[in-house]
């Protein structure tokens, strides 16, 4: 690929949330810093995905992951970009072949923060927690089945608004998401083990067409190793797990001396049972295979939810 200029840009395809926004900044910044490229040989090209059009309903009611996909994934395909950036956690585990992840940028802080109390052990009984996350509802009231789980939904600044205005007493966000948009001091980080996050927290992935050498060896120089590792794993449990956004489930793999250490909890929608497992990732031990210990071992109020 000849180097982009301003005439001919670099063409960064993201939603335009401000925490997308923030995202697709940095990823220009890496382009620009690992190639050298002038700073207006790469442009952002901003749309709305269906999924910031319906604010009311669950995702999971109203078409799941693929409404955050669906417009970057058009113009992807139509060489209108050459390259997306997505939260991986909002992305399909199972993509359509023409796409690639070429790229994942190094994970930020891939805890949850609580806001609007100290602790979960410190919220009043019977408190109003607002979250669109059956990940984040399940592991609430596994700890604590007293508390009230509200749907929340909406960008960030959105949700922070609707916890100021009294609409519920706490709520749950990503840690990555609140730093990458400036708010370093807003909640308290809870504790991986017991909050362990989302598959893919805190990770930006970058995709472009499979077919298109330029782009992809592009992005490619911007992949950090070891979190396209950890992400890979998070993602290939998940993707034996099988469910929807609807099945409430958490993993986290960590870089360790000795290799890739993967931990994976399921839940009941209601926070009633929880299965936990953790591997030591090598040719024996491989993501699909603790999620296939995970499903044995589970009750059927868990089991259920992965059966898709
Ligand atoms: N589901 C929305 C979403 N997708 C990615 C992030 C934050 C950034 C990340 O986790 O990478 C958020 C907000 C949140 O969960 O608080």
């Amino acid at each position: 690929m000849p180097s982009p200029s301003s005439e001919q840009p670099f063409r960064i395809g993201t939603r335009a949330s401000p925490l997308a926004l923030a995202q697709a900044t940095l990823t220009r910044d890496a382009l620009i810093a690992v190639h050298g490229w002038a700073q207006d040989a790469v442009v952002l090209v901003p749309m709305i995905a269906s999924g910031d059009r319906i604010q009311d309903r669950a995702l999971a009611e109203i078409g799941g992951k693929e409404l955050w996909t669906r417009e970057l994934d058009r113009a992807l395909a139509n060489g209108e970009i050459d390259c997306a950036v997505h939260s991986l956690k909002d992305v399909e585990t199972i993509r359509p072949a023409a796409f690639v992840i070429a790229a994942i940028l190094e994970r930020a802080d891939p805890r949850d923060r609580l806001i609007g109390a100290a602790s979960i052990a410190d919220l009043p009984r019977g408190a109003r927690i607002g979250t669109a996350s059956p990940r984040r509802a399940a592991q609430l009231l596994h700890a604590r089945p007293d508390l009230d789980i509200t749907l929340l939904r909406g960008n960030v600044a959105t949700r922070l608004a609707k916890l100021d205005a009294g609409e519920v007493d706490a709520t749950l966000l990503a840690a990555a998401g609140l730093d990458r948009l400036g708010m370093n001091d807003i909640g308290v980080a809870l504790d991986i083990d017991t909050m362990l996050p989302a598959p893919s927290q805190g990770a930006i992935g970058i995709e472009v067409l499979a077919d298109n050498d330029g782009a992809r060896a592009a992005v490619t120089a911007i992949d950090h190793d070891v979190t396209h590792r950890c992400v890979a794993a998070e993602r290939a449990l998940l993707a034996e797990l099988g469910g929807d956004c609807r099945s409430p489930v958490a993993a986290h793999a960590r870089m360790r001396a000795r290799g890739i250490i993967l931990t994976a909890h399921l839940y009941a929608t209601d926070g009633s049972a929880m299965v936990s497992g953790e591997y030591m990732l090598d040719d024996d031990n491989t993501p699909a295979g603790l999620a296939r210990d995970l499903l044995a071992e589970a009750p059927a109020a868990i089991r259920a939810l992965f059966a898709g």
